[in-house]
């Protein structure tokens, strides 16, 4: 099994590249199932989604476009505060949004980023998230309509999610082990 250790975190591989890709490309397809004919505008959450978002859009064969946006934070005793869409970039108003996450957790961010962009007069709002830990969720959704894969409680890394601002370029997911595992 493959480990790697990230200050002072030790990590083992979870879910492999190959594993990835087939996963999305079968979202790929439901996705330009459901969207022809629709022009959907694929919203990125940066910065994990950054490679889920380029390998997913090598799988929609429908036309659509493609924007990101980044949730600003309060500071200092307000930290991690959510405040804000920043970057949105175009007209959104009438059409059919399809929200990227690399991974739900919580559902803090993603409850911020929907009631954003349900102010900007869009059609419809569907999720689209790698990943999703449903025994950690603290909000109720009806619109995450398509995830590559659910995991338990464990904090992953890899695949453009960070851990100190490392390893978002590993293209396999790694999940954190308690340190005697890997001693
Ligand atoms: O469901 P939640 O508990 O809100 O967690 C999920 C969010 O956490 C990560 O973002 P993070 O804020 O770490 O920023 P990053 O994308 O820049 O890594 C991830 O990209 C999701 O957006
Ligand atoms: N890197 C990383 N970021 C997260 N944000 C919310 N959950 C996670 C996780 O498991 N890993």
């Amino acid at each position: 099994m493959k480990h790697i250790q990230i200050d002072n975190l030790d990590f083992e591989l979870f879910i492999d590249y190959e594993q990835i890709k087939k996963r999305i490309r079968l979202m790929g397809i439901d996705i330009s199932v459901k969207y022809a004919d629709k022009n959907p505008v694929f919203v990125g959450v940066l910065n994990g989604c950054f490679m889920f978002m380029a390998d997913l859009m090598k799988q929609v064969h429908v036309p659509c476009e493609v924007s990101f946006v980044k949730l600003s934070s309060y500071q200092g005793t307000q930290q991690d505060h959510i405040k804000e869409l920043l970057g949105v970039g175009m007209d959104l108003s009438g059409r059919e949004i399809i929200i990227v996450e690399d991974i739900i957790d919580s559902g803090n961010s993603l409850q911020h980023t929907i009631a954003a962009l349900e102010k900007l007069n869009v059609a419809s709002i569907a999720v689209c998230a790698l990943l999703m830990k449903p025994d950690c969720l603290q909000h109720e959704f009806d619109n995450i309509t398509y995830v590559g894969f659910e995991i338990d409680r464990e904090f992953v890394v890899g695949y453009g999610l960070d851990y100190n601002g490392q390893c978002r370029n590993l293209p396999d997911i790694y999940k954190n082990v308690a340190h005697s595992e890997t001693a």
